[in-house]
Parts: C-alpha cells; structure tokens; sequence
C-alpha cells in the first residue's frame, strides 16, 4: 500500500481528519490521499489536478484541504511601451485566462499603444482599508466615539503600527449610523496589497478603543472598508491603488490597426460605456476592464475575489484638437501587492518576474505602484481593442474565430 493509500484509510477508519492528514506526512502525500477520498467518493478521475509542477508545502499558507493546482493558460500581450511613475520601459503583460480572444484583443491594444509611443500610467492614491463596527447606546455616545476618535489619533496610530514594521495609518474616518459607528483605517501598506495587515493593525487599535471607550467592538469588518463586495465608497474614494493609464493615438494608427475613425471610438464609449452604464446602475464605465484584471491577477497571485474592486473603472475617450483619440482608463480600486498572499507561488512570482516587480520594491510599495500601472495600461489596450471592434462589428466575429 502506498503511503497515500494507507492515509486514506485511516481517514476512511475515523482515525485520522481529512484536514489534519499533513500532520502525519508530507504536503504532497497528504494531498494525494485527499485526491484518493475525492474520487472515490465522486468518481472523478483527478490525475491531471495531482500533476502540479511545484511542492505542495510551497502552497502551505494559500490553501487547506489542497488535493492538487488548477492550471490555467497563461498568455503575453505585448510587449508595450509603459512611462509610468513606477514603471518604464517595455514590458510583456502575462494573462491567465480560459476566454479566447481576450489576449488577443489586448495584444492588439498594446500594438497600438507602442505605434501611438506608448502609454502613460500613474498611481493616484494609496490605501488599504478596514472599518471596523462599534456598538454604542446611542447617538450622543456615537458622536463621543467619533470625537474621541479625532482627539487620539496619534495614539490609534501607535497602537495600529506596533504590529507591523511596514504598513502606516493615514486616516481614520469615522461614518456614524444612529448607535452604530464604523472607523474607517486606511493604510500605505507598501508592496503588500495589504488586508491581513490591515486586520491585524485595525484589531490592536480597537483594543484601545474598548479600553477607553464605552463602545464595543460588534466586527473587526464592518463592511465599509468595503473588500469584495460591489460599493461605491470604492469608486469614490479609492482602496488599494487608485491608477490612471492613458494614450493619444494618431488618428492614422486608429484607422490602420482598428479599422475604425476616433469619432467612432468616442462615440461608442460614451452611448455604451457612459450612457448605457449610467442606464444599468452600474459602478463600472467601462467595456471589459475586470478582464484584464482578472487575469493579470491569476498571473500574479493576487486575491481573485477583489476583481470586484478592480472592475470600478472609468473609461474616457474623446477626439483631440488635432483629430486624434485621447483614451484613458481609470481604476478607482485596485488592491494589489507583489509581497505576501499568493504572489510567492512559483508560477505567480514567475508571472511577477515578467513585469520586473517581484517582492518589495525600492523605495518600499514602488512595485506595488508598478503592478499597478501595469494593469492599467492592459486595461487600456483592451478597451482600445473592444471598443474598436464594436466599432468595426468585429466583436461576434473575433469570438466565432479565436474563441470557440
Ligand atoms: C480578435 C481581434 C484582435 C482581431 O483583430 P484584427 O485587427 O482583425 O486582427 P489582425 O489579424 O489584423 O491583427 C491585429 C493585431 O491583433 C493581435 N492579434 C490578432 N490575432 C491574434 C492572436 N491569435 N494572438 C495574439 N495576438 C493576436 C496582434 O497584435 C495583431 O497585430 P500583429 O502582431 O499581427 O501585427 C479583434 O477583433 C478584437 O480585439 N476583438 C475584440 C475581442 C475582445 O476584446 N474580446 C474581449 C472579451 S469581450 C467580453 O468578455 C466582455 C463584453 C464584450 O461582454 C463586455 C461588454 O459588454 O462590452
Ligand atoms: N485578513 C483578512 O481579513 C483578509 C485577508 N486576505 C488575504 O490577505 C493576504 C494578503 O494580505 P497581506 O497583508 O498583503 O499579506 P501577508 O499577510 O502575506 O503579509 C505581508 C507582509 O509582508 C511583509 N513585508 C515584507 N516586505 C514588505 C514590503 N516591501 N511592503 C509591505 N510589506 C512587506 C509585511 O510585514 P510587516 O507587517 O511585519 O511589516 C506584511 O505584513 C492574501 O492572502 C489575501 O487573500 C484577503 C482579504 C481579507
């Protein structure tokens, strides 16, 4: 019997807990006696999800009750020409999807990004945030609390970066709902994106709270940090990377590799991305800038489920003085790090490498910004792309050929 047979029958026996095999061997093998109990019990044939190309204990910290990896294709767009505040020079953008044309659409994009002389990225706000919720008995002992928050500041301050030698608090702001108050911590957490620290800092900062308040504490997230969840208090005030990538194209370019005129572009981007967004409700002006996000950050290791933060982005388009397209795409919400999460995973710090921005940066949090600007320019080559194919009716077509 192998050792993978064997875990798997005392697990069957009662002996031993699914969750608790890698006590008694290692990371792989318990996750191969995990994939003997699943199939069995599914009937499911799981050779190909065992057959990943790293140690399982590598994957530890990101994962419980692993049985093996899921591999997603993993395409470059690029390479494009980035003038950004933390990012220069020419760079392949990896992307890891299951949706065909997609790279091909932003491979296109940054085709035209580089004939237009590249694009241009910043980051324009920094901030990772959580608020907690306090309980009060009222409003008058609400309003105290807010106060009180005010006059300590510094003493919450303290307290939040006594747990980490990187992340800094730059605001509390507290909103307050009859006996209900939420602080909302905000932090430069450098090159992490940032949520444990947060969590963690947040916590000993509302132990001091408690401790001199007559509030209590009913949840360390109070759901108006806001984290993944759909919420304008994201698209107003930023969390994570608030980040901004645009381009002038030479109207020449447009009508060569976009078969269409900037009038066209422009047009369709305010009757669909403006207006049409506008007419839905939706948090998101743009065309598709949570695909890019998504899988630039399945390429990266970043928190999958904070694409929902990612796809609060504005996309502009207007025709120059001089008959040109002006496009920008700006992202409200962008939580992304290059330290911590998953971004230590072989394949992801791989994908980290092709950007150039693997681990901390120098200065601290400039690869973050970097990761940052990235992003932006890829969503801007596919904004550029789709838009234009909506414009030159190539958008059915592209998927009949590339994408089925
Ligand atoms: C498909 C194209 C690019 C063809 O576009 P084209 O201009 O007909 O293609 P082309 O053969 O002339 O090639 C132009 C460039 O495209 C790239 N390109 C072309 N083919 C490939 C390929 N196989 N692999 C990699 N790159 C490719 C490449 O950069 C190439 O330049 P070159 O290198 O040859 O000088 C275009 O029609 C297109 O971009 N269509 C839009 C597709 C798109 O953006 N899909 C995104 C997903 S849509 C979605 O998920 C969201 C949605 C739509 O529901 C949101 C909403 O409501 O708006
Ligand atoms: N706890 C929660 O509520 C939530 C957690 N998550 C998960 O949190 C994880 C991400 O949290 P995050 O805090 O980013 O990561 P980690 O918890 O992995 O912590 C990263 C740590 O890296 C250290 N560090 C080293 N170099 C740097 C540098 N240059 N810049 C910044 N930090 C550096 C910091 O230590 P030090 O602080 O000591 O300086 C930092 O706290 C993801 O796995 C995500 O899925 C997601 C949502 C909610």
């Amino acid at each position: 019997m192998s050792s993978a047979e064997e875990l798997a029958a005392r697990v069957r026996e009662g002996e031993i807990r699914l969750h608790e095999l890698e006590d008694h061997a290692d990371a792989d093998a318990a996750a191969a006696a995990r994939r003997l109990l699943v199939a069995e019990a599914s009937g499911a044939d799981l050779e190909t999800t065992g057959a990943y190309a790293f140690e399982a204990a590598a994957a530890e910290p990101n994962v419980e009750n692993m049985i093996g990896a899921v591999q997603i294709p993993l395409g470059v767009a690029g390479p494009v020409t980035v003038s950004g505040g933390a990012l220069s020079g020419e760079r392949y953008l990896p992307l890891a999807t299951t949706e065909g044309a997609l790279v091909a659409s932003v491979n296109r994009g940054c085709g035209v990004l580089d004939a237009a002389g590249g694009a241009t990225a910043r980051v324009t706000k920094t901030g990772m945030t959580r608020a907690p919720a306090f309980k009060t008995d009222g409003i008058v002992e609400s309003e105290a609390l807010a106060a009180w928050t005010r006059d300590n500041a510094d003493r919450l301050r303290e307290a939040a970066e006594s747990t980490t030698s990187h992340g800094e608090v730059t605001d509390v702001t507290p909103y307050v709902v009859g006996n209900n108050v939420y602080l909302r911590f905000r932090y430069d957490t450098k090159d992490a994106m940032g949520m444990n620290m947060a969590t963690i800092a947040t916590g000993e900062a509302c132990e001091l709270i408690e401790a001199e308040t007559d509030a209590s504490l009913v949840a360390l997230s109070g759901n108006l940090c806001t984290d993944k969840k759909p919420a304008a208090i994201n698209a107003i005030e930023g969390r994570g990377r608030s980040v901004t990538a645009d381009v002038t194209i030479p109207a020449a370019v447009v009508a060569d590799r976009l078969h269409t005129a900037p009038e066209a572009v422009a047009e369709i981007n305010t009757r669909k991305n403006l207006v049409g967004s506008a007419k839905a409700g939706s948090l998101g002006f743009n065309a598709h800038v949570a695909n890019v996000v998504a899988a630039m950050f399945l390429a990266t290791g970043q928190d999958a489920a904070q694409v929902v933060e990612g796809s609060n982005a504005i996309t502009t388009a207007e025709v120059t003085d001089d008959g040109d397209l002006y496009v920008s795409v700006s992202i409200a919400s962008l939580e992304v790090g290059t330290v911590g999460g998953g971004t230590k995973l072989p394949t992801q710090a791989e994908g980290l490498e092709i950007l150039g921005v693997r681990g901390g940066g120098n200065p601290a949090g400039s690869n973050a910004d970097a990761l940052a600007e990235a992003i932006a320019v890829g969503a801007l080559a596919g904004e550029l792309s789709l838009l234009a194919a909506l414009g030159s009716r190539h958008l059915s077509s592209a998927h009949a050929d590339l994408g089925r």
